[in-house]
């Protein structure tokens, strides 16, 4: 139930909802922005095929439902100005009624969403990059499995009948959401820059949909993939329509913005935080030097310019994407918060580390970050792992290899299998991703970007243990420890 905040009451109020790969979140804040009111719902994710992962549409309108009620119980209505929506950039896919229809053999409808991390369109993406088409060098010089135009290819090469065909609309889920709020089909300038090829300036480029087989695409102005483009968070349409609001449980008619990809939402909210008034170094210098790193499921590296800077293997440079008027390059790692849940959960020793969690009323990490402490003795934590050690690209490297081939390594194994070498496991797990965020950091200073400090939010941000190891390993690079800081800020 929302609770107004500070001695006055507050006069509006805006909803924000934050479509994540595990769960859906909304927040209601003031017009100061507090966050007033928070709820989380979980939602389904199916895995026909290994490297195959698909959602529902229907699953994640129904959740952001759920919490949206939630956030505005107990408050009057029409004190709620506007909603907006963030979320991963996963592909909807409707046919020309706007129905979900299915991205699989097995002819689900309900599953009608390929999942940002679903690498099912390996030979799709191997022959787009083979044309070295100039709009490449936009992406980091290579394009990535986890954008869209492998997908689409994907789907018009083996579901031509049951999907292809049918198609009327393919959205990015942020551009679902807001389309399914307001019935404007508009998208995103951060989407379709970011993951569908599209440049700020110039729009679409016809040679790429041609050159990669793509060409349907371009009819009737890309009506199936966006011809009305809007800066994020600029207002749609008429606002909320009736049928949504009753869905919402909010006002039809309040404004709704264009949305943003989930991990630009948070790289928009640390990169522009006002860190006046602690004492930090970075208070004084430009927001050019911050790093947003947005920890979930996935981890993104966002970093923006006056001018546009490539740096290979890494996404961008994306004009006006996120923060307008800048230019971004995104870094990342597909897999940081699954791949530590995949460790800890599939070693032998987690039931006992689970009974043991649950005994103390503390989560597996808690437990496991003061277990590490326990057997670290007088040592720094960073070094119960000299014999152990873990190449973390289990689901290929998203930057700066840019190389979806690329799989996991763990070195140093025993015989052992107790909950000492589950922890420490876990230990160069979380060491691992975080010289993997300096591998990024080094690429992208290469090319010309000077950053002075990390901002880290999302779930992984909450965890101590992981913000001291990037904390450590990103600060040992090179630097003057003086200007080098890191902020945790959770969104
Ligand atoms: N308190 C916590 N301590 C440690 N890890 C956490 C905590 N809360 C969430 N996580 C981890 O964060 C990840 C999910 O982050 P979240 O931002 O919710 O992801 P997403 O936006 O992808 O749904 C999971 O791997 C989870 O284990
Ligand atoms: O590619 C993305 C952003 O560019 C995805 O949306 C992101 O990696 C998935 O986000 P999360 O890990 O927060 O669920």
């Amino acid at each position: 139930m929302a609770v107004p905040s500070g001695d006055q009451k507050p006069e509006s109020y805006y909803v924000g909802v934050d479509v994540g790969t595990g769960s859906v979140r909304a927040a209601l804040v003031d017009q100061r922005g507090t966050l007033v009111a928070f709820a989380e719902q979980p939602i389904n994710q199916w895995e026909p095929q290994f490297n195959h992962h698909e959602q529902s549409s229907e699953d994640i309108w129904a959740a952001c439902c759920v919490v949206t009620k939630k956030v505005v119980q107990g408050i009057d209505l029409n004190q709620i100005r506007g909603l907006g929506f963030d979320a991963t950039c996963s592909l909807v896919v409707l046919d020309k009624q706007f129905r979900p229809l299915p991205v699989n053999h097995e002819g689900n409808s309900h599953q009608n969403i390929i999942m940002w991390l679903d690498h099912r369109a390996v030979s799709q993406v191997h022959r787009i990059n083979e044309t070295k088409h100039s709009i490449l060098q936009y992406v980091g010089g290579v394009m990535s499995v986890e954008m869209q135009a492998p997908k689409l290819l994907w789907l018009k090469e083996n579901l031509r009948e049951t999907c292809w065909d049918k198609a009327g609309h393919f959205f990015d889920l942020p551009d679902f959401l807001s389309w399914k709020a307001t019935g404007v089909t508009a998208r995103s300038l951060c989407s379709l820059v970011c993951k569908w090829t599209y440049l700020a300036e110039e729009g679409w480029d016809d040679s790429f949909w041609k050159m990669v087989g793509l060409e349907d695409l371009i009819a009737d102005n890309y009506s199936k993939i966006g011809n009305q483009v809007l800066p994020p968070g600029a207002s749609l349409g008429n606002g909320l329509t009736p049928e949504a609001a009753k869905d919402l449980g909010l006002p039809a008619g309040i404004a709704v913005a264009a949305s943003l990809i989930d991990a630009h939402a948070g790289g928009l909210g640390v990169i522009g935080a006002d860190v006046r008034g602690y004492g930090l170094a970075c208070e004084e210098q430009p927001v050019t030097s911050r790093l947003a790193v947005i920890c979930g499921t996935s981890s993104c590296h966002m970093g923006i310019s006056k001018d546009p800077i490539f740096v290979p293997g890494i996404w961008g440079p994306y004009f006006s994407a996120m923060v307008p008027g800048f230019w971004l390059n995104e870094g990342g790692q597909s897999v940081t918060g699954k791949l530590i849940d995949h460790m800890v959960q599939g070693h032998a020793a987690f039931p006992e580390l689970q009974a043991k969690a649950t005994a103390r009323c503390q989560s597996v990490y808690a437990y496991l970050n003061s277990h590490l402490d326990l057997i670290k003795k007088a040592q720094p934590v960073g070094f119960l792992t000299v014999d152990l050690h873990v190449w973390p690209d289990f689901h290929g490297n998203r930057s700066p290899l840019a190389d979806l081939t690329l799989k996991g390594m763990v070195t140093g194994l025993k015989l052992s299998q107790d909950l000492d070498d589950l922890a420490i496991l876990y230990l160069a797990t979380i060491q691992a991703i975080a010289f993997g965020t300096r591998l990024i950091i080094e690429a992208m200073e290469a090319a010309g970007h000077s950053i002075s400090t990390l901002f880290l939010c999302g779930g992984l941000s909450k965890n101590p243990l992981f913000v001291k190891m990037h904390a450590d390993i990103t600060g040992g690079n090179g630097k003057d420890e003086q200007s080098w800081e890191s902020c945790v800020s959770q969104t």
